[in-house]
């Protein structure tokens, strides 16, 4: 790919720079995975986070528009495993009721129907793929599992002595990026577009996480105390590892995921 990729400076918030951009490059088809997409930060940030995810969104699908692409374009909208938030049904699926939990899920809850509404309205060739969480040495440092990924590194050589992290029990089905990069490519490979789910159907708790990223540097935790005051301890030194901190809590969490 290298030499043959051309970048262009753009903002989802600028709806001008998106037609330029769309009216140059001609594209065959568009991936929309720009997005303030941390979901803590989307409650301090909540205006912008629904400015670039949801707004955002719906300036790509008009830019298209204003193109006179949209009977040629493929859209693929990246929604997301947030949507349900409080799941109302076991596993989810393409058909279960979205229930929002945080300034970035409903900013997405929006994008999602937007882009229904526009494959509805215009016979477009848009498609939401429902990811779960995805993961890759490329994941952003403020995201758990390279936050404890890299922690875990430098406690390995001696620069770090100690994670702090938020709710511990808290439970994810964690996928590899690369998988569900050619998920999406095979969303709009297809005869009609269609909305799809994507999921490892496994689920794993942070605190699982922590064992195992550990033991792969040789050191074994063990729990002890409970709330804010748990930590995780070396087995062999006694030494504290992992200390929860109340800042990662987030004001409102997703209450199960299970696939
Ligand atoms: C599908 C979905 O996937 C991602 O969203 P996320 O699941 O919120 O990802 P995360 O890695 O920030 O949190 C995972 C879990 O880990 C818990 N947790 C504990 N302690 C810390 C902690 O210290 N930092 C963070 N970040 N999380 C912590 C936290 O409470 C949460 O339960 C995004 O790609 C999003 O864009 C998306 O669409």
């Amino acid at each position: 790919m290298e030499g043959k990729m051309k970048l262009h400076y753009g903002d989802m918030t600028d709806s001008s720079c998106l037609v330029r951009i769309i009216g140059m490059v001609k594209p065959t088809e568009v991936y929309n995975l720009a997005a303030q997409s941390h979901v803590k930060v989307s409650f301090e940030l909540s205006e912008y986070t629904a400015e670039v995810d949801g707004v955002g969104t719906l300036r790509l699908l008009d830019a298209i528009r204003a193109c006179q692409l949209e009977n040629s374009v493929r859209f693929y909208q990246a929604s997301t495993s947030e949507l349900y938030g409080k799941v109302v049904e076991i596993p989810q699926k393409e058909t279960t009721p979205f229930y929002p939990r945080s300034p970035y899920a409903c900013a997405k809850l929006y994008a999602y129907w937007i882009v229904t509404n526009y494959r509805e309205a215009y016979n477009m060739y848009a498609c939401n793929g429902i990811l779960f969480n995805h993961e890759s040495p490329r994941r952003g440092e403020n995201f758990v599992t390279r936050k404890i990924t890299r922690s875990v590194a430098k406690i390995a050589i001696g620069s770090l002595d100690c994670i702090q992290l938020g709710n511990l029990d808290s439970k994810r089905d964690w996928g590899h990026a690369k998988d569900y990069v050619e998920a999406m490519w095979l969303m709009l490979q297809q005869n009609v577009p269609q909305d799809f789910v994507i999921a490892t159907g496994e689920m794993h708790s942070i605190r699982e996480f922590v064992e195992k990223s550990f033991k792969h540097i040789g050191k074994t935790i063990i729990w002890e105390g409970t709330g804010l005051n748990e930590v995780g301890k070396e087995e062999s030194t006694n030494v504290i590892r992992v200390k929860v901190n109340a800042k990662y809590f987030r004001p409102t969490e997703v209450v199960s995921r299970l696939f």
